[in-house]
């Protein structure tokens, strides 16, 4: 790199030996060059300063510009990184001096004759920046020339004029330490004619006009050029080397005269070669060089050329830099998002019209209020010393704050503050950003609760309990201190639907929520995971005994009575719960074993009884294999038709014929035999399984009771038995056999439907449906329940079924069936005895009036082939 950098400057030199005049030629390019990169250079640092007050004056409340205090801070306070020999000063839009970086009064100095305040006054450099004329400074008296610039508001209302003279000394300076001999002239000339710098003789030439010259024909005829002539200031014959400033008024021109061109033929051409690089050196104020070795005169070339050519990107990035500047002053006034700036201490200097629309202040109200002052008080002191710090800190905050807008409505605001930093590096002005994000935030908060909470109760729903039991489990982890999972589920509550309405229904559930949150601590989580199911998770337990204590709780809270309604529609509602408890981690290390858990120990609880709280134990796992097992066999048992009926007969006491016969279902297990209804009827039940074996039960025997009535008489009746779970169903199955009946052309009088006492009380609603089917309605088990004797005669009960405890207890049990039976006859119901297992206990049966009888005395149950035989039998004395 060094030997190429040597061998062009020999070159270079060797041709300047060659052809004199050319070699002069050459060496006045290359000063005009060099001074060329030092003027820009110069330039460009100043606007830069001049750009950056405009900028800040803009941004400024309107009264503020013309504020000279305000103005002298903002001036001052970028005054430290002006260089020494140029300073700003702002101008009103009349052309008064405002104030000054030096800090100088400038108060009564007009400059509306000055050249750049006419330019800009008359907006002809559209805000860009404009040279003027060189001129002796009115107040510093110095020899000047002026970078300035227009400033404007946002809607491009004149705000005045921002000036940076430029001491010409400066160039002066350069100039002449860049000479090698008095003969060589270097000048700095203002495109409009006027000499801003000139060496030698710069007294004389300062602001002297040369437009009238040969240069001045020369730079209309090209930017650049060499031309000879007689100089005007100094009477010097040179040849001079010109070049206007790209994009700038202004012209360099170095001349050199005939001697220097002899002197240069004589001197060795390496040292000519580094007086070049003693010019680049002095150029850019390193003050220091040496001309030793070649390889420094490579990099000093290369230094100018890249100061060159920075100075050139600079350029591009300053016209940038106006570019943005404008399109953000455009975005405050415009933009939808709240926009304020405060000075250093927080007072308010300005917002934008998104921010007045926002608080309902305008800007005249703000300006010079504390921004806090918008803030609600919502906001505790901590968080505002969190925003200082942070600001402190880091220059930057954001987050989220509630305000309060002059009407008192509070809102709550997003906002992004950062800071503006002076050249100190001291804060010098806050920019907060502000959106209204409270239907935002409303919006997703609903959007929250639904996700999360359950609507009806306001407890958490099924997935944050799925949340809470994860954290609550990692909290055991930590603390070793054991956790329950309480499921707790209302017994029957389906009733209060049926017989209340839906409405009190959840009056209830809301009351079994509060009720639940009382009875726990407020760290423990209460759920509701749908219908009348609830989950409590009893954390970090210190006692596991307090597990017994909450569970006794809430069955005893469960079971107090509900008022529901107002006092106009006041109800009374009885329920009680089951409870099923399981321990973390003794019972299982996952969230879904848990959860299974306690389920199945809830179950069993019902399955008990009721009303009482079950622990989950390895056991109940067991079962409820087992149960799904069963549930599957008894799928497979309806669709393989492993489903047998037999028939009890029943008799007429009064004759001993069968007159009807009770559908009994059994289940013909391919391992285990045949199964009594006991073995299976819950499972069935709670699997929903029951709705299609019922079905079933009940076209075989409507099939059955016309083959029966065939043979005997049209009066044969079969019963079945209908389960509480039938009467879960919305009566849809009633339609059903009815249509069936229809079919088969049998009367719906030729079925008797069994019920237990209990389901008629219960379901009292399904049972009027019943009784208008037409079909016969039997009560099962009768004395065994509370029924009372006005609920035989409302609900239309054709048939009473004694128990067989009174059947079989002879003495007391007998006299019970006496009353049972006049009573019963009395309204018109006739009565069946369960149960007959002896000829005395029929004999007294038939003593006492009782109607019917059925027992293993009189007929086990037999399958419907047996039935129609016997009846066959029973028959044939009379059709001989
Ligand atoms: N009022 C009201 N009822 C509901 C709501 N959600 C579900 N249900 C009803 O709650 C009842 C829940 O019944 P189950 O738990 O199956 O049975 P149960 O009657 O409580 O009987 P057991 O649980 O066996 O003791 C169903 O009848 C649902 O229709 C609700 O939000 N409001």
């Amino acid at each position: 790199m060094a030997a190429l950098a040597i061998a062009v400057v020999v070159s270079q030199f060797r041709s300047s030996y060659l052809e004199r005049e050319l070699s002069v030629k050459v060496q006045t390019e290359h000063y005009v060059k060099a001074m060329e990169a030092h003027v820009i250079y110069s330039i460009q640092s100043a606007d830069v300063s001049l750009m950056s007050v405009s900028n800040a004056i803009k941004v400024l409340p309107a009264t503020q510009s013309s504020s000279r205090a305000t103005m002298e801070e903002l001036l001052s306070s970028l005054g430290s990184s002006f260089d020494s020999d140029y300073w700003i000063t702002f101008v009103d839009p009349k052309g008064n001096a405002v104030a000054t970086s030096t800090g100088s009064n400038v108060t009564g100095i007009s400059y509306a004759d000055r050249d750049y305040f006419k330019v800009h006054a008359n907006n002809e450099f559209k805000g860009k920046l404009f040279i003027g004329e060189p001129a002796i400074g009115k107040r510093s008296k110095k020899k000047l020339f002026f970078l300035s610039r227009r400033v404007e508001n946002a809607k491009g209302e004149f705000l005045g004029v921002v000036t940076a003279p430029l001491n010409v000394d400066r160039y002066v300076k350069v100039f002449e330490n860049s000479r090698f001999n008095s003969d060589i002239s270097i000048s700095l000339i203002h495109a409009g004619g006027k000499v801003i710098a000139r060496v030698p003789n710069f007294e004389q030439a300062f602001a002297r006009d040369l437009s009238a010259t040969s240069l001045f024909d020369n730079v209309r005829r090209a930017s650049s050029g060499t031309y000879k002539t007689v100089s005007l200031i100094d009477n010097v014959t040179r040849v001079f080397s010109y070049h206007v400033l790209d994009g700038l008024p202004l012209i360099i021109v170095v001349g050199s005269n005939d001697n220097e061109a002899a002197r240069l033929l004589q001197q060795n051409y390496l040292t000519a070669g580094g007086g070049l690089a003693i010019l680049l050196l002095l150029m850019f104020g390193a003050g220091h060089f040496s001309l030793r070795t070649y390889s420094r005169q490579e990099d000093r070339e290369l230094r100018y050329r890249a100061l060159y050519s920075a100075s050139r990107e600079m350029e591009h990035q300053l016209l940038a830099n106006e570019e943005s500047m404008k399109l953000a002053s455009l975005l405050f006034q415009n933009s939808g998002e709240g926009m304020m700036v405060t000075d250093a201490n927080g007072l308010i200097l300005t917002v934008n019209p998104a921010f007045s629309l926002l608080s309902g202040y305008t800007e005249k109200e703000l300006i010079g209020h504390r921004a806090y002052e918008l803030a609600s008080s919502r906001n505790d002191r901590e968080f505002f010393d969190r925003i200082f710090e942070a600001v402190t800190d880091s220059g930057h905050w954001k987050g989220e704050l509630w305000h309060q807008s002059k009407n008192g409505e509070e809102y709550l605001v997003s906002m992004v503050v950062n800071t503006v930093y002076n050249e100190k590096g001291k804060p010098f002005r806050y920019v907060a950003l502000l959106s209204d994000i409270t239907q935002k935030k409303a919006s997703e908060e609903l959007i929250w609760r639904q996700a999360n909470f359950d609507t009806l109760t306001g407890l958490a729903n099924r997935r944050m309990f799925h949340e809470h039991l994860r954290l609550e489990m990692k909290k055991t982890d930590r603390s070793q201190l054991p956790m329950a999972l309480v499921f707790v589920d209302l017994d029957y509550f389906k009733e209060i639907n049926d017989t209340l309405g839906h409405d009190k229904g959840d009056m209830l559930l809301k009351q079994v929520a509060t009720r639940l949150l009382g009875c726990v601590r407020s760290t423990d989580t209460v759920a509701r995971l749908g219908g009348d199911e609830f989950t409590v998770i009893l954390s970090e337990l210190n006692n596991a005994g307090d597990v017994v204590r909450i569970a006794q709780e809430i069955l005893k809270k469960m079971s107090t009575p509900f008022h529901l309604g107002d006092s106009e529609d006041r109800q009374v509602a009885h329920i009680s719960s089951s409870i099923g408890i399981t321990l973390y981690p003794d019972d299982g290390a996952d969230a879904e074993t848990l959860i299974k858990n306690a389920d199945q120990a809830m179950y069993t609880a019902k399955q008990q009884g009721r009303n009482r709280f079950n622990y989950f134990a390895s056991f109940m796992q067991e079962a409820t294999r087992a149960r799904m097992h069963l549930v599957n066999e008894l799928r497979e048992a309806l669709q393989h038709d492993q489903l047998r009926i037999l028939y009890q007969p029943i008799i007429d006491l009064s004759n001993g014929a069968v007159v009807k016969a009770e559908a009994l279902v059994r289940w013909q297990h391919p391992v285990r035999g045949l199964l009594n209804p006991a073995e299976f009827l819950n499972v069935a039940e709670s699997s929903g399984l029951i709705i299609g074996i019922g079905d079933w039960v009940f076209h075989q025997a409507a099939l059955e009771v016309q083959k029966l009535q065939a043979i005997s008489s049209p009066a044969f009746q079969v019963s079945v038995n209908k389960s509480a779970w039938q009467f879960r169903d919305d009566g849809s199955n009633y339609r059903r056999w009815l249509d069936f009946l229809k079919e088969l052309k049998v009367s719906p009088q030729s079925l008797i439907v069994e019920v237990t006492e209990n389901l008629l009380l219960d379901a009292a609603s399904n049972n009027a449906d019943l009784r208008h089917t037409h079909m016969q309605i039997s009560l099962d088990d009768f004395g065994s329940g509370h029924c009372s004797v006005a609920f035989l005669k409302r609900f239309g009960v054709d048939y009473i079924k004694i128990a067989p405890e009174f059947v079989t207890q002879g003495g007391d049990g007998l006299l019970i069936c006496e009353a049972m039976i006049a009573m019963a006859h009395k309204l018109g119901i006739k009565v069946i005895a369960e149960g007959i297992e002896t000829q005395q206990q029929l004999a007294a049966l038939t003593a006492i009036g009782c109607d019917f009888g059925q027992g293993y005395l009189l007929s086990r149950p037999i399958s419907g082939p047996e039935l129609e035989e016997k009846l066959q039998k029973q028959c044939e004395p009379v059709n001989k």
